[in-house]
């Protein structure tokens, strides 16, 4: 069964001889990530609550001029409580109930960014092509019920709060797009971040519900440091990491929905690979379990009709400027990642690594912008 795995680490931790454990650690995540000191009270609730409890922290060198920039960042993934046919208002209300429950775990942790998972307020129903009951999920990113509700957490807590939903634009025709809110501590909307890059694979069929995000790269400036939210398929591509690490983001989100089959192999390089090119941390966080709908879809590909997308794997995880990564998320269970990190780390790596200088933009620049012309020559040499 897909979801049957826990996770890659508990199954290395199981089988890898113990004296090889720390060696094998090295070279696959870069070393044995420092474990954090939860509040004994954080992981009794989080048990009560049937969620998984991690804590992990990446260290920086210490500076004579800078101070550390600590900051404890929180990824949330979690199953949908309640059946896809439930009542539209009942689904959310539940969904509202589990991130509060987690939230506040999170609070006890000392988190101070919080990011749910991709359309965290409503099943991954974009499969099925159906427009109703789904549609009917989607709020405006400034003043719907979500967004008041994150605004409380956010004040509640202290806490940035990422909120990724199926906005409506009432302003631009009711428009749908697959958005993340970003509210400060303050409980201010600080703005939102459009998904860029709309995947046409498989049964995501979000094309037929929104178009490719408008926003461009926006970073957020918090009191705990500048961040980013790179949604889902945007994590394939190296140039949309990029251009949020060109505005300065030091930490880039990208809150998922994917599943086994289609990219559980891809999950552990690329937002990594994004932190080490971008010199900075990121945090890709994917849904768990099977979403079940009543009517069955096909995937046009002459298979049978079916009723699931498939097993979203969990596993979310950070990944260090200097490429370590903390252990995922579990593949099966709720949970929470709680990550404290150095910010001081990124500048660091960057002065080491020196990608930002040796990155030949310009170079790419130019050559970008002939390549995208309809009838750029390629610049192939022949004999
Ligand atoms: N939500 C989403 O964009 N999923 C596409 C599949 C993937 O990017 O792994």
């Amino acid at each position: 069964m897909a979801g049957s795995l826990k996770s890659l680490e508990s199954c290395l931790e199981q089988h890898i001889p113990p004296e090889d454990l720390p060696e094998v650690k090295r070279i696959l995540y870069g070393g044995e990530a420092r474990k954090l000191n939860l509040p004994a009270a954080a992981l009794s609730a989080a048990q009560e609550r049937d969620f998984e409890l991690q804590g992990y922290g990446f260290e920086a060198a210490p500076e004579q001029l800078r101070r550390p920039r600590i900051v404890r960042v929180g990824l949330v993934q979690n199953k949908i409580p309640l059946p896809t046919d439930a009542a539209v208002a009942l689904q959310v209300a539940a969904l509202h109930r589990r991130i509060e429950d987690i939230v506040e775990v999170a609070a006890m942790c000392g988190v101070n960014i919080v990011c749910f998972q991709e359309a965290w307020t409503m099943p991954f129903a974009f499969c099925t092509r159906e427009k109703l009951p789904w549609t009917e999920f989607a709020e405006s990113a400034e003043d719907g019920p979500t967004t008041k509700f994150c605004q409380e957490l956010a004040k509640k807590y202290n806490m940035v709060v990422v909120s990724p939903i199926l906005e409506r634009d009432e302003i631009h025709g009711g428009t749908l797009w697959n958005a993340a809110v970003v509210i400060s501590n303050s409980g201010a909307v600080l703005g939102k971040s459009r998904k860029n890059h709309i995947p046409r694979i498989g049964d995501f069929n979000e094309s037929t519900y929104y178009m490719e995000g408008n926003t461009g790269h926006p970073v957020f400036q918090t009191q705990f440091g500048t961040i980013a939210v790179n949604i889902c398929y945007g994590r394939h591509h190296p140039l949309n990491w990029l251009m949020f690490s060109m505005n300065g983001a030091e930490i880039i989100f990208n809150p998922s929905a994917t599943i086994g089959t289609l990219s559980e192999s891809l999950w552990p390089i690329e937002a990594r690979n994004a932190a080490i090119a971008n010199h900075c941390f990121t945090c890709p966080i994917n849904r768990v379990g099977t979403e079940y709908y009543k009517n069955a879809f096909t995937s046009g590909d002459g298979g049978k009709a079916h009723h699931d997308l498939g097993h979203f794997y969990g596993s979310s995880y950070v990944a260090a400027p200097d490429g370590s990564r903390t252990p995922g998320l579990s593949r099966t269970q709720d949970g929470l990642l709680v990550v404290e990190m150095d910010l001081n780390l990124c500048r660091q790596v960057s002065d080491k690594w020196n990608f930002k200088m040796t990155g030949r933009y310009e170079m790419y620049a130019d050559k970008l912008t002939e390549a995208v012309q309809p009838y750029f020559v390629p610049n192939i040499i022949k004999e």
